[in-house]
């Protein structure tokens, strides 16, 4: 694939990675792997806020996503909470195409404006993809996931855009689902019984008993759990399954409705590396099979793990340091003095750098600033 999207070299001195625009202005009449790196974008911690044309190739892309879809007319910008939904909603996007999401400078604040949690964060998210969102603790992870699924506090404050297939819309119920770092299951339960149970209260009357276990079966199978589907989830008293199994018993309930949107806080933690990585492939799996749009908070992720990732979004403070192509990460820290040690874990790099070095980070960048043309 080709890794140079987000960052282009440009032969004219400039060092600095930066983002430019593509050539055509036009929205583009299909979708493909070039679209998409000609928006990718590299972003500078404290840089001035986007220029419309990134806006314009960012709409480009989300508007290749959305041909055929069906559009559900809400406002999703001005209402954080998707319960009046109507039932007749119930998986009917997730029969359509995939839901591409796209965030332009979204701040989130709270306390009336006194506390500044996101400041002027930029991105997408796209169908079939895994987006990871990383940063040091507290930077935002997790605000930028209750953002984009809607469900900030009510004390929270949000301003920006955040587009659904390029318009701001609210999500249909049943579009996406949200998957907490906590497996609240039941511990006395088997993982058939728990999956089955799930599915009779969730999938809609209209799905038949026979409909809805079938349905319960494929995702157990989705998440590599067919083997132990008459293990008992078990706790700290009763010995049951492994964390990683639980973790996926806990995505299997929420993708049951077939969600094109998934959001994923944090879902490797307290996993050892082999979990993650069960964890997460099967993710990824499940996203490029059925098109499903994932945004996951990820902390300290192995090499193998970060690799399955298709996006960066690396926040710090509430701000993006980068976003764009994994792939094209290293290249970006390189090109801005850090570069990655030879068999570091790149993603260690990328948060140790973020860390121990954010002054000099900024140090570097703010000198590089003459040279960015937005
Ligand atoms: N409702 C709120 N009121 C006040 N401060 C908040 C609120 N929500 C979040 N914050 C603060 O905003 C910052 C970002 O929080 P957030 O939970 O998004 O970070 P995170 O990157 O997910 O952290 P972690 O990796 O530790 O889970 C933190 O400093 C947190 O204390």
């Amino acid at each position: 694939m080709d890794s140079e999207g987000a960052i282009n070299n440009n032969n004219n001195n400039n060092k600095v990675p930066r983002w430019t625009p593509s050539p055509t202005r036009s929205p583009p009449q299909k979708s493909s792997d070039e679209d998409r790196e000609a928006v990718a974008l590299a972003t500078f911690p404290f840089s001035d806020h986007q220029e419309p044309t990134m806006e314009t190739e960012m709409e480009a892309v989300v508007l290749a996503r959305k041909e055929d879809h069906h559009h559900h007319h809400h406002d999703y910008s001005n209402n954080n909470d998707y319960a009046d939904h109507d039932d007749d909603d119930q998986l009917g996007a997730a029969a359509d195409g995939g839901v591409s999401v796209t965030w332009k400078d979204l701040c989130v604040t709270v306390g009336g404006g006194q506390l500044t949690i996101l400041e002027g964060l930029t991105g997408y998210a796209e169908p079939g993809e895994v987006l990871a969102i990383m940063g040091p603790s507290g930077c935002g992870k997790s605000t930028l996931l209750d953002a984009l699924a809607g469900r900030l506090s009510s004390t929270a404050q949000q301003r920006g855009d955040i587009l659904i297939n390029g318009r701001k819309e609210r999500l249909a119920y049943g579009t996406s689902a949200y998957v907490t770092q906590d497996d609240t299951l039941m511990t006395t339960l088997t993982v058939k019984e728990a999956v089955y149970y799930s599915a009779q209260l969730q999938l809609p009357d209209s799905m038949s008993i026979a409909e809805k276990k079938k349905r319960a079966e494929m995702v157990i199978k989705e998440m590599g759990l067919q083997d132990s589907v008459n293990t008992r989830i078990g706790g700290w008293a009763v010995k049951g399954l492994s964390g990683g199994q639980k973790r996926r018993v806990s995505i299997c309930i929420e993708v049951l409705r077939r969600p094109k949107l998934l959001f994923l806080d944090e879902p490797t933690s307290g996993l050892d590396s082999a979990a993650s990585y069960h964890v997460m492939s099967r993710i990824l799996k499940l996203a490029r099979n059925d098109g499903i749009t994932v945004v996951a908070s990820v902390h300290q992720p192995s090499s193998e793990v970060f690799e399955l990732f298709r996006n960066l979004c690396l926040l710090s403070s509430g701000r993006t340091v980068y976003f764009g192509p994994i792939a094209s990460a290293e290249q970006f820290f390189t090109s801005n003095g850090f570069p990655c040690p030879t068999l570091r874990n790149p993603s260690d790099h990328y948060l140790r750098t973020i860390n121990k070095d954010f002054d000099q980070v900024i140090i570097s960048l703010i000198s590089c600033t003459p040279a960015l043309k937005w």
